[in-house]
């Protein structure tokens, strides 16, 4: 078991070069269980590299990704095999993208899409899966009734909604987001956040959210990480960052938003 001081994910001095081009560098940070990092910063500041960098889906430049794991305790993501990274991904970690469509099927029914990932652990009892999916889909407010249509069918926030049971249906302990609130309308990004907090909150998720939008940051996570160029350039807890920003460019970034 993994003890609530012991962090669940160490990141050492990652750095992810593209040629000469800064994608990010010198990123050290632990994340505990349960615990939400939200990772700001303007266009371009290294944001996304970071978590793909740390999720396993880019292999950094430099520097170490260890995550504790259920069966095997702490491990280098980068040094296990192919195939344990593939389970791990599968199972005890979760992605949640932008775009709903980059994270579902869209050709198979919503209850399939929640199903797969069950199946992906060795569930084979079609009427068990069907249950559990079904109850997924209550989970995230979308009607029991729709478990047999296709995602395409789905309003964009409802299709949020899905990937998002889709993910969570095999109980992970760490979940990555890649500005999931983005491209909505703005009272379907409430609805969907104040969902997202609850999931979070009932579920102990440790979470890594990547968002421009400090709003969602301030709602979302214990701590923040503000980059530019690359870098991490401030770092604590969240209402500390926002309320009372040290650096010259978080400053920047908090004041802009209370303008608009
Ligand atoms: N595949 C790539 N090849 C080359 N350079 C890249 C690649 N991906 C990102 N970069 C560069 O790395 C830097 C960081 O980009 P990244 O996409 O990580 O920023 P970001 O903060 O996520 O931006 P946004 O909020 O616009 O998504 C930028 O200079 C970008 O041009």
């Amino acid at each position: 078991m993994t003890q609530n001081n012991t962090p669940l994910l160490r990141v050492s001095d990652l750095t992810m070069m593209y040629g000469d081009r800064v994608g990010c560098r010198n990123v050290s940070f632990d994340l505990r269980p349960g615990e939400v990092l939200g990772i700001v910063g303007e266009s371009g500041s290294g944001k996304s590299t970071l978590l793909r960098s740390i999720s396993a889906q880019q292999e950094p430049t430099k520097g170490v990704v260890e995550y504790h794991t259920r069966i095997d305790g702490i491990r280098d993501v980068y040094q296990i095999s192919e195939a344990q990274r593939r389970l791990l991904m599968r199972t005890d970690w979760a992605f949640v993208h932008q775009n709903a469509r980059d994270g579902l099927r869209m050709n198979v029914s919503a209850g399939a899409n929640i199903g797969e990932r069950l199946m992906a652990v060795g569930d084979r009892h079609y009427g068990n899966i069907r249950a559990a999916a079904g109850n997924w889909l209550g989970k995230v407010e979308i009607a029991e009734e729709r478990l047999d249509d296709l995602p395409s069918t789905f309003s964009g926030g409802m299709q949020q909604r899905l990937q998002i049971a889709r993910n969570l249906v095999t109980s992970p302990r760490l979940v990555f987001m890649d500005e999931p609130t983005g491209g909505l309308d703005v009272s379907v990004q409430a609805r969907l956040l104040d969902l997202l907090r609850g999931l979070v909150h009932d579920l102990n998720l440790a979470v890594i959210i990547v968002t421009h939008d400090l709003a969602v940051a301030r709602l979302l996570s214990h701590r923040l990480m503000v980059m530019q160029g690359g870098a991490v350039i401030e770092s604590g807890l969240t209402d500390q960052v926002l309320d009372d920003p040290q650096h010259a460019y978080t400053q920047l970034l908090v004041s802009s938003i209370l303008q608009n």
